[in-house]
């Protein structure tokens, strides 16, 4: 019998108590966003003047120029999810300010945080794109519309899931027992559970960095590169291939699916930055669905998990996938 992600959402509340309610009604939303998502991406250039693809003309709050569909996601997303009465605020790597909950709508417990278009330099060549989301419970008196109550470290999050808009659309979520991975059924409009359970194998030949940017890399990536590089005749004695889609989605599906190591690490330009990948939307999520299947996430200094955040947009390096690859790199560190 087909397992729909709305049965396994519920099994997960009934017979396992890992959820309540109110965050099994939250996913299905979210999931709902995601399908919305997807079936906008699917219209392409149709409808004219590019249809969704192409630049909105504007810039988000962290001056990068806004696609269309960034813009059109991130509206799907607080439109969906605003309603929906289970949540206490939302914040977006597209919002400068979390976005508070209307008063006529039911107010809830939880923060929602999210990238609602990740990868958006692949928009245009039609190439995997997804949403990522992070689920946290907003603390006791504090107020859902201050950073303040957003600024947690990832151990405290609920759920975390990410959606990839690829030849099929997947969804891949934990609630903090497991990660299972649905599949989108386009002609019933369902989930369906294709795999559950997900494992990172701990070893792996394969990686996945910028490479244009190993001039500007600290010596501990360098060094674990070059070494990856050196192939058999290297101290690692095998050879590694390299894959980088420059979708953050993209490049963790492969990793849950057959393994691997994926690295946007500190380099010397973006060093001001604090690194390139967004902690609350992107680090965060990943490494709880990474940990989730086995795998481990780190800044190179630090377990992702635990790095204690000091804004909503804050940004860290990520090392993140097959346990023995990360806790190599993360050796060269000295920690
Ligand atoms: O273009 P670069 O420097 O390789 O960066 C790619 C990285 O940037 C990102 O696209 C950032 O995500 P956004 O599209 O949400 O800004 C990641 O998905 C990806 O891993
Ligand atoms: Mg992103
Ligand atoms: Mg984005």
């Amino acid at each position: 019998m087909r397992r729909t992600l709305s049965r396994y959402l519920i099994e997960e509340q009934r017979e396992k108590g890992k959820i309540n309610a109110d965050l099994r009604l939250l996913i299905e939303v979210v999931a709902r966003a995601c399908k919305s998502i997807a079936v906008a991406i699917g219209k392409g250039a149709i409808g004219g003047e590019g249809g969704v693809l192409g630049e909105a003309g504007s810039d988000n709050v962290q001056g990068e120029a806004q696609k269309k569909l960034d813009v059109i996601s991130n509206e799907i997303f607080l439109e969906a999810n605003e309603w929906g009465g289970h949540l206490a605020g939302m914040a977006s790597e597209e919002m400068e300010l979390p976005h508070a909950i209307p008063n006529r709508y039911p107010q809830g417990e939880y923060l929602l945080l999210f990238d609602p278009l990740d990868g958006s330099s692949n928009i245009d060549i039609n190439v995997s794109v997804g949403t990522i989301f992070s689920v946290l419970r907003c603390p006791e008196g504090a107020d859902p519309t201050a950073d303040t109550a957003f600024l947690q470290p990832g151990t405290k999050q609920v759920a975390a899931g990410y959606a990839v808009y690829g030849p099929t659309t997947l969804l891949v979520l934990t609630v903090g027992d497991g990660v299972a991975c649905f599949t989108l059924d386009r002609e019933q409009g369902s989930f369906v559970l294709t795999q559950e359970h997900l494992r990172i194998p701990e070893d792996t030949k394969e990686f996945a960095i910028n490479m244009s940017n190993l001039r500007h890399w600290e010596p501990p990536v360098r060094r674990y590169v070059e070494e990856l590089l050196a192939g058999k005749e290297g101290p690692r004695g095998k050879d590694f291939n390299m894959r980088w889609v420059a979708s953050m989605v993209a490049d963790v599906h492969r990793i849950m699916t057959r393994g691997g190591i994926f690295m946007y690490p500190l380099d010397a330009k973006i060093k001001d930055k604090g690194g390139k990948l967004r902690l609350m939307y992107e680090a965060n999520p990943m490494s709880f669905i990474v940990e989730q299947a086995g795998g481990a996430a780190s800044t190179g200094r630090q377990r992702i998990l635990e790095v204690q955040p000091n804004g909503l947009h804050m940004r860290v390096p990520v090392i993140l996938g097959s346990k023995n690859e990360v806790e190599l790199v993360t050796s060269y560190h000295g920690t």
